[in-house]
């Protein structure tokens, strides 16, 4: 079984290297074409779906349309969830990465970043970027959502609705293609590879480069690429990790 997780383009706000998290930021001109990228090297290397899952927010969801569009297969169904956005990055979200570094400390941002448990400083409740006084939230249970989460928090919304959804498709013999983000995306990595807390630490997803994990039948990893140059990819895992460093 393979299922195919490609993080979203680079989006405007990555470009500008700003903490991101819940803003609906759309893709930078780079980030659509690392998206058309994408679907153009699925489609060369013969991959096919029977369904897709995306997130709420547009730079997943426009990533997933341009894989689609190249691959000629915009009929599939497409399932969004806000279990699959980004990790919620709470006060921090808008704040300069690097110049944030350059006040707290390259450490501190690491921990914010990178730390399983910590918490970003949580957004106030009486914020309008609140999840909870935002229209694309409205049907969702006010209490399920979060004013910032960790890495752990996020694993606590993203493997429930994996294991209901996504793992169920898999199991009745559906190819998947999930378009998430770097810390979703960081969640089902520590989670299909059984991961330490220390581990995880070290792991950056490159923008818009599909990565496959293969299964047997007890859901066991078997193999797990990227599809790409080995050297860009390694470049691209690089600058993620850089983006937390003062400039
Ligand atoms: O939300 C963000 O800022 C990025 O999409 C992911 O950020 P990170 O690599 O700093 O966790």
């Amino acid at each position: 079984m393979k299922l195919v997780l490609v993080r979203h383009g680079e989006s405007e706000w990555n470009r500008a290297n700003l903490f991101t998290g819940w803003t609906d930021v759309d893709l930078s001109e780079k980030g659509h074409q690392e998206a058309i990228q994408a679907g153009q090297t699925l489609k060369q290397e013969g991959y096919d779906f029977d369904v897709c899952y995306t997130s709420y927010l547009k730079r997943a969801i426009h990533t997933l349309n341009h894989i689609l569009d190249e691959m000629d297969r915009n009929w599939l169904p497409v399932h969004k969830s806000w279990h699959l956005n980004e990790r919620h990055y709470g006060a921090l979200q808008g704040l300069n990465k690097a110049d944030t570094a350059a006040k707290y400390g390259e450490d501190q941002v690491k921990i914010w970043r990178r730390s399983f448990d910590v918490k970003p400083p949580l957004l106030d409740v009486n914020d309008e970027r609140n999840p909870a006084n935002q229209a694309m939230y409205r049907n969702v249970d006010a209490k399920a959502l979060p004013l910032a989460e960790s890495l752990e928090t996020t694993i606590d919304r993203v493997i429930p609705y994996y294991e209901a959804n996504i793992k169920k498709d898999m199991e009745a013999g559906k190819r998947v293609l999930i378009a998430a983000h770097g810390n979703s995306i960081r969640a089902l990595v520590k989670y299909f590879e059984n991961m330490d807390k220390d581990t995880i630490v070290g792991v950056n997803i490159p923008t818009g480069v599909p990565l496959v994990y293969e299964f047997d039948e007890d859901f066991h990893v078997q193999k797990k690429y990227y599809l790409g140059d080995p050297d860009a990819i390694q470049a691209k895992m690089k600058a993620v990790a850089n983006q937390g460093k003062a400039k």
